[in-house]
C-alpha cells in the first residue's frame, strides 16, 4: 500500500471527510479575471479585504490549466526529493551561514522522531538572474524546464491579480508592477512541503501558526491539513482542497502596503484529518515577495490615503523587503504580523 499523497498516480486520495467545519473561501475564475470581468474582479478585491484568501479555479485558462499539470509533475518531483537520504538533502540544508540560507532544505524533528521538511528553491536561481546559481540536486537540475515554466506562469497570475488590486486601490498605474518586476531580485520562490503522517502534536500544530511574509502566495495542495482562523474568530477550521483550483492568500506586504486595507490571514499546517491522516502530505507553493530594495512601508495613493496611521507602521521599523524576508523567514521577527503589528511571538517555524 502505499503511503504517500500523489497528484497523478492513479490510485485516488481518500476524500476531504465532510464531517469538519470548513473555511469559507469564495472561489474565483481565473479565466474569467483574464477576460476583464468586472463582478470577477469585484469578487477578488472584496474577498482581499475580509479574509485575504480564495480558491482560483484554473479550468479554461491555458495558463491555468498549464500550471495545474507543472504543480502535478512538481510534487511528483517533491516526492522523489524528500525521498532522498537525509544527509543528501542536508548537502542542501540552512547551515550556510549567510543570507541564502533561507534557499534551503530545513526540516525539524516531529516527537515520534519523523522529520517535518520543506525546501525553498529561488526564483532568481531558477529564472537565471544569479550566476552561479545555488547548489541544487541533480533530480531539481534536470528539472529546470519545468520549474521555469511553472514560475514564469506562477507570475502571469500574480502580475495579472497585482494590477487588479492596484486598480481597485486607485493607485496610479503600475505602481504594485513597479515594486514586483520579476526581471530584478527578490525573495520570490517555490517551496516544497512535506508533513509525514502524524498523531496531532498541539505544540508543532501551534508554532506552525504564521502570516506569509511576502505579496501574494499561491498554493497546490491535495490532502486537508491547512487551516486558517478566520478574522474575529478563535476557532480554527479546515480549507478543504479542491482538485483544478490553487489557493491564493496575501502576505504582510500586502498589508503593510495598503495601510490594513489588504488582509494577510493567519493559517497553520495540521495533520491531515482522517480519513486521509495516513498519508504523507506535500504542497507546493509559490511566494511572491517585493522586490529585495523595495522599503516596506504604506504607498501614497488611492483609496490607501484615506487610511488612518495602522499600529503596525507605528510598531514595526521599516526596512527593506530582503531584510524583512530574512528576519521573518529565520525567527528574528516572529509572530503573526496584521494591521495591529505583531500579535504573538509565536517563533516562526
Ligand atoms: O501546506 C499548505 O497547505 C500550506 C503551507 C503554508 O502555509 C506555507 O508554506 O506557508
Ligand atoms: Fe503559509
Amino acid at each position: 500500500m502505499s503511503t504517500s499523497s500523489s497528484s497523478s498516480s492513479s490510485s485516488p486520495l481518500p476524500p476531504f471527510p465532510s464531517n469538519v467545519k470548513t473555511a469559507p473561501l469564495v472561489s474565483l475564475s481565473l479565466a474569467r479575471l483574464q477576460a476583464g470581468d468586472e463582478q470577477e474582479s469585484a469578487a477578488f478585491f472584496a474577498s482581499a479585504k475580509a479574509l485575504g484568501f480564495f480558491y482560483l479555479e484554473m479550468g479554461g485558462s491555458e495558463v491555468g490549466e498549464a500550471m495545474v499539470r507543472e504543480a502535478n509533475a512538481l510534487n511528483d518531483l517533491q516526492m522523489q526529493w524528500m525521498a532522498l537520504p537525509s544527509a543528501t538533502k542536508e548537502l542542501y540544508g540552512r547551515d550556510r551561514g549567510d543570507m541564502h540560507d533561507f534557499f534551503a532544505y530545513r526540516h525539524y524533528v516531529l516527537p515520534d522522531g519523523q522529520r517535518k521538511e520543506d525546501y525553498n528553491i529561488r526564483k532568481d536561481d531558477v529564472l537565471g538572474l544569479v550566476t552561479p546559481r545555488l547548489p541544487a540536486h541533480k533530480l531539481i537540475l534536470d528539472a529546470q524546464p519545468l520549474f521555469e515554466s511553472y514560475v514564469r506562469h506562477c507570475r502571469v497570475v500574480i502580475e495579472l491579480l497585482l494590477e487588479l488590486l492596484n486598480h481597485h486601490l486607485e493607485l496610479p498605474k503600475g505602481t504594485l508592477a513597479k515594486l514586483h518586476r520579476a526581471t530584478e531580485r527578490s525573495g520570490d520562490h517555490v517551496r516544497f512541503n512535506h508533513s509525514p503522517p502524524a498523531a496531532w502534536d498541539e505544540e508543532s500544530v501551534r508554532k506552525g501558526e504564521h502570516t506569509d511574509y511576502g505579496s501574494l502566495t499561491i498554493l497546490f495542495n491535495w490532502l486537508g491539513g491547512l487551516q486558517i482562523r478566520p478574522p474575529d474568530s478563535t476557532e480554527w477550521v479546515w480549507v478543504r482542497p479542491v482538485p483544478g483550483s490553487c489557493i491564493v492568500n496575501l502576505g504582510d506586504a500586502m498589508v503593510t502596503f495598503t495601510a490594513g486595507i489588504l488582509r494577510s490571514n493567519i493559517h497553520r499546517v495540521a495533520p491531515a484529518p482522517p480519513p486521509q491522516h495516513h498519508l504523507d502530505r506535500y504542497s507546493l507553493v509559490y511566494f511572491t515577495r517585493p522586490e529585495d530594495d523595495v522599503v516596506m512601508r504604506r504607498l501614497k495613493g488611492g483609496i490607501i490615503d484615506a487610511q488612518e496611521v495602522s499600529p503596525a507602521a507605528v510598531n514595526t521599523p521599516e526596512m527593506t523587503a530582503a531584510e524583512w524576508w530574512l528576519k521573518r523567514g529565520s525567527g528574528v521577527l516572529p509572530g503573526i504580523f496584521t494591521a495591529k503589528g505583531f500579535e504573538s511571538a509565536i517563533p516562526a517555524l
